[in-house]
């Protein structure tokens, strides 16, 4: 059944017993520990514990209360070693690491912080089984479990086709049934502006697909980020530059290059014109707005797929490049902007990713920049080069789950491993994780769930468990349930193959 007791990600270490206790559906209660730091106050608790009481005892009226010879589970008792993290928000590198043990009426969940504290929460949900008599049952288990990588996310195109709000709360439930921890909001791009700025607000006024109703006011983002911490998860906003921008145009004239052909305008408009003060000033009043909205440290600034054919066909950007000695090198000129862009970004203290182009262009980047990895082409070179050169990377080859919808590329992604490249013990450590993307050129509310789950889940345990936990034949029937449960709790996963769930339309 969809309450099987099947754990997805795979844990670091299970141990489990055939023997069984009954979770009464009234009379059981998710509390804090005795000695736990955190209390009634912690927010991101509280909040958790309401969510997965609900998760785990769903009001099925009618379920007759048998008695059962089994042991009862009374409690379930979380404790925390620091309340640090109740009002704030997740960062790259905390803890996540839990620690679970039922096998007496009080099952105790103990975390260093309360991001563990979540991740343990979900991995006691999915534990619970129900018996065919209808009751709840948790095996005797002790689990030790910790993430083999720290960034685990998953990115969403909001630029392409908009997408309301409830499908970004429904991935967030979605990636928290999961583990994966950072949303990688691509927010804006070359079709549509929907992030309504304040300082600018005639970006999304002239550049949104409909101003009125395909925008994220401000309300909306706080809410998303707030729907998110709560789940441990982080948001990393994506304003890409200086190409994926014609949907800036027309909210701010002069930001783009004018293209040429030969000594007259062509009416169309290329990427960022880096040449101009204007540009500058603007990115710098822009991002410090970004640097407030979002309060995650990294800000994710693209560099992606610069086409210079329209720089090369504008008089005073060729007058520049010549001013500038750059001669006909056009990433040099692209290097000259995204530096001008980082340097903005850390003036507000913040950090940054950006995507392979820009290390594979010689910017000079700060050293903790991000790298993220997504041309499979020669991947693993690039994962080589980058991490020889010590800079941490993250990678979304092989994880582009807008490629073609077919079943069997769960199996593609989960094979792929972000470590498989050569180099040293101390080059692989500098890969933080991976982030899966559904890119929106095809995709919008209507199909973005079954296309990303539970084909997503495959990087989930890629990115969560330990390396050796590959084995495709093993892993089936495992995502199956896990499928099967994600459509219990709402989420309309696909399927994967010829089967069925007990519960999929009751
Ligand atoms: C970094 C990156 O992936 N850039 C583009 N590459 C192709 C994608 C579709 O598969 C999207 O168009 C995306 O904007």
């Amino acid at each position: 059944s969809a309450m099987n007791g099947v754990l997805w990600p795979q844990p670091q270490k299970v141990i489990r017993s055939a023997e069984a206790f009954t979770l009464p559906r009234s009379g059981f209660r998710i509390e804090h520990g005795p000695g736990s730091a955190a209390g009634a106050n912690c927010s991101v608790l509280q909040n958790a514990f309401r969510r997965y009481y609900l998760l785990i005892l769903p009001r099925r009226v009618g379920v007759n209360h048998v008695k059962s010879s089994r042991k009862s589970l009374l409690r379930l008792l979380v404790s925390v070693k620091t309340a640090k993290h109740c009002a704030e928000y997740p960062n790259l590198g905390d803890s996540e690491a839990y620690h679970l043990v039922v096998q007496q009426e009080n099952a105790t969940l103990t975390a260093d912080n309360v991001w563990g504290a979540l991740r343990g929460l979900e991995t006691f949900s999915q534990l619970v089984s129900e018996a065919n008599d209808g009751s709840l049952i948790v095996n005797k288990t002790i689990i030790d479990d910790f993430p083999r990588f720290s960034h685990r996310g998953l990115l969403l195109d909001t630029s392409r086709h908009f997408l309301p709000l409830y499908i970004l709360f429904q991935n967030l439930d979605a990636m928290s049934y999961n583990k994966f921890n950072v949303l990688h909001w691509h927010i804006v791009d070359d079709p549509s502006f929907p992030y309504q700025s304040v300082m600018f607000p005639e970006l999304s006024n002239k550049g949104a697909y409909n101003p009125a109703t395909h925008i994220y006011t401000q309300m909306d983002v706080a809410a998303v980020n707030e729907y998110a911490r709560l789940r441990g998860i982080r948001v990393v906003p994506e304003f890409d530059t200086p190409g994926h921008v014609q949907s800036w145009n027309k909210g701010q004239p002069g930001l783009l290059t004018k293209c040429y052909a030969g000594t007259k305008p062509t009416g169309s408009y290329g990427p960022v014109n880096p040449v101009l003060n204007s540009t500058y000033n603007f990115m710098k009043r822009f991002f410090t707005e970004i640097s407030h909205v979002f309060h995650d440290h990294y800000i994710h600034l693209g560099g992606d797929e610069v086409d210079f054919s329209c720089w090369r066909s504008n008089p005073v950007i060729k007058d520049f490049m010549a001013k500038m000695k750059f001669g006909t090198v056009y990433r040099k000129l692209e290097s000259f902007y995204i530096k001008r862009i980082l340097d903005i970004v850390t003036a507000n203290k913040k950090g940054y990713l950006v995507w392979q182009e820009v290390f594979d262009n010689n910017v000079t980047l700060g050293p903790d920049a991000l790298i993220h990895v997504w041309k499979i082409h020669q991947y693993q070179s690039e994962l080589s080069n980058i991490t020889a050169a010590g800079f941490s990377t993250l990678v979304s080859a092989h994880w582009y789950i807008n490629h073609d919808d077919n079943w069997k590329n769960w199996t593609e992604y989960y094979l792929s491993d972000p470590q498989n490249f050569t180099g040293s013990e101390a080059q692989k450590k500098l890969v933080v994780g991976g982030e899966a993307c559904i890119w929106g050129e095809y995709v919008d509310a209507t199909n973005i769930m079954h296309r990303l789950w539970p084909r997503a889940s495959a990087v989930a345990e890629r990115l969560w468990s330990d390396g050796s936990v590959n084995n495709t034949t093993k892993a089936y029937p495992r995502l199956a349930s896990h499928r099967c449960r994600m459509l219990m709790r709402g989420i309309p996963a696909q399927p994967l193959f010829v089967g069925f769930c007990e519960q999929e339309y009751t």
